[in-house]
Parts: C-alpha cells; structure tokens; sequence
C-alpha cells in the first residue's frame, strides 16, 4: 500500500513516495521540481517509481497548477490513483481551527500545523506550539495546548522582500549578502533586513502564545528556506524537513484508513 504525498507550493512541488500511508512509513523516494517543470514530472522523476496505491496532496498555487499535476498522475499508464487534495476545515486530525472562514487558510498552513502538533504529541505531552513555515511566503501559526489553531501570520520570504526592495527603489541592485548583527554595507544589510524582519515576527508571535498560554512553547521551523532563518531566530527551533509531509501521513491514515 505505497502512498504518494504532494505539497505544491508557490515556488517548488516537493513529492514523497512512502511505503504506507500511516505515521513513520518508510520513504522510498522522493523530490522537488520548480513550477514550470510539473509537466515533465511523469517522463523524469516518477518514470521509474513504484506504483502508488493511494494519494494525497495540498495545494497553494492555484487550480491550474493542481490540474498540470493531475494531467501528470494521469500520464502514468500503470497508475491508477485518485488524486484528493486537503481542503483546510474546521477540526483534522485533533487540530481545531480558529480561522473566521476556516476553509479560506493556506492548505498547506493547516497540514503542516497537524504535522507539527503529532511531532510534539510523539515526543511527550501537549505543549502550546508555535510553527514557522519558511517557503515563498513566511507563516507563522500559533497552537494552544489543547490543539486549538488560534492564528498566524503571513509575511513575506526572503525572495519577495528582496524582489520588491530592488523594483520599488532607485539604488538596491546587489548581490545577496551576510547575515550581520550590524550590517555596513548594502547586501548585508538587505540580507538582515530580511533575515530579523522574519526572526522579530516569529518572536513577537512566540511572546503572545506564552502569554495566552502561560506556559513555554514549543518551536517548530519548516520549509525551503528554513536552513537559512535557523541561525537567527531568538529562541531553539527545531527544524523538521517534511512537516507537511508528516502531516499529510497523519491525515491520510484516518482519511483511508488501515
Ligand atoms: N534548492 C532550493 N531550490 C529552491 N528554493 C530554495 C532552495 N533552497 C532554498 N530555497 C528557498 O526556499 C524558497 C522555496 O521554498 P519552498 O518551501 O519550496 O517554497 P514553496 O512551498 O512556497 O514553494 C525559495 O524562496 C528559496 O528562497
Ligand atoms: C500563505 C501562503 C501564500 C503560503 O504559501 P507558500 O509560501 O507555502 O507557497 C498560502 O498558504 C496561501 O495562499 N494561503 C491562503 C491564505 C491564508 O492562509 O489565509
Ligand atoms: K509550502
């Protein structure tokens, strides 16, 4: 029973195929392709793959993204999958959701936290829960500790700040810098910028939670470009590669059962 989960994200489509759909099965393959590349997924990438019993995926970057990679599952002439993607709902997984219109947040947002919540629950008990997810955009959600998803934030990531810096001023055309505590030239000061314009966000979330909740966070960090924030943030995060993946694991055993 091999399962295929897909997370398409604004940037990358990141794929994992695992050995069953259920908590802790075994990856046997996986990868990420950028966008414009989806339509090359079912003649490169998957070629060579096992066959996947079942699917399931979610998706920010629109419907039309969605069906270029369903026209990919249905190229592959041994498949036979139904594609189902995650719609956010009120209550997954033991998550339940505070947003007004719980099906408008980023599906991804709403895996990844029922991701993170299963990480901390495996680990001992319940804790309030902060989980940043650095990819195109920044997230960052807070989760009291009775799995209640209370709100987040969205910002954004490095490439948009530098993108909308450089297009929106006469004199900041540089090339990537270091990350300073006190920046003295131009890249490095764009670099930090960004950098602790995401670190300060996450720490001013991470003080309303342990206020709300009077009791230490738990602080998990996701995504792309996770890698790059971890050395800057204000308190230990752990970093988790597939945290939507694990959520996606996690809502798929329920979903389709043993
Ligand atoms: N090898 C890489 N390929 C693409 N983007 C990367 C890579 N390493 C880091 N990044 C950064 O990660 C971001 C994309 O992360 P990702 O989690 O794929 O985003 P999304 O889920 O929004 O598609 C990019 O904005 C980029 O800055
Ligand atoms: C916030 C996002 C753009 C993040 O996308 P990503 O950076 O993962 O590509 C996505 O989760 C989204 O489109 N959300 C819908 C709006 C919301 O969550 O409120
Ligand atoms: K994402």
């Amino acid at each position: 029973m091999t399962f295929l989960a897909i997370d398409v994200g604004n940037t990358r489509l990141k794929w994992a195929l695992y050995d069953a759909h259920r908590p802790g099965a075994a990856l046997i393959a996986h990868g990420a392709e950028f966008l414009d590349h989806i339509d090359r997924l079912a003649e490169s990438s998957w070629a060579q793959l096992p066959v996947p019993t079942r699917m399931l995926g979610c998706v920010v970057a629109g419907d039309a993204a969605k069906r270029r990679v369903q026209e990919q599952m249905e190229q592959m002439v041994r498949w036979d999958v139904e594609p189902q993607w995650v719609v956010s709902s009120a209550e997954e997984a033991g998550l339940t959701n505070g947003y007004d219109h719980p099906s408008r947040l980023g599906s991804d947002r709403w895996v990844a936290m029922v991701g993170a919540r299963h990480h901390v629950l495996a680990r001992g008990p319940a804790r309030p829960l902060v989980v940043v997810m650095v990819g195109t955009a920044v997230t960052v959600e807070c989760i009291d500790v009775d799995g209640k998803f209370l709100g987040g934030l969205i910002l954004p990531g490095h490439g948009i700040m530098l993108r909308a810096l450089e297009t929106g001023t006469a004199g900041l055309h540089v090339p990537t810098g270091e990350v300073r505590p006190f920046p003295t030239n131009t890249s490095d000061a764009l670099t930090s910028g960004g950098t602790y314009a995401i670190a300060g966000a996450v720490e001013r979330m991470y003080q309303h939670l342990l206020q709300h909740s009077g009791q230490e966070p738990a602080c998990i960090m996701t995504g792309g470009a996770g890698w790059k924030m971890a050395p800057s943030m204000t308190r230990p995060f752990e970093l988790v590669d597939n945290l939507i993946f694990d959520g996606l694991l996690e809502i798929a055993s329920r979903r389709f059962g043993a």
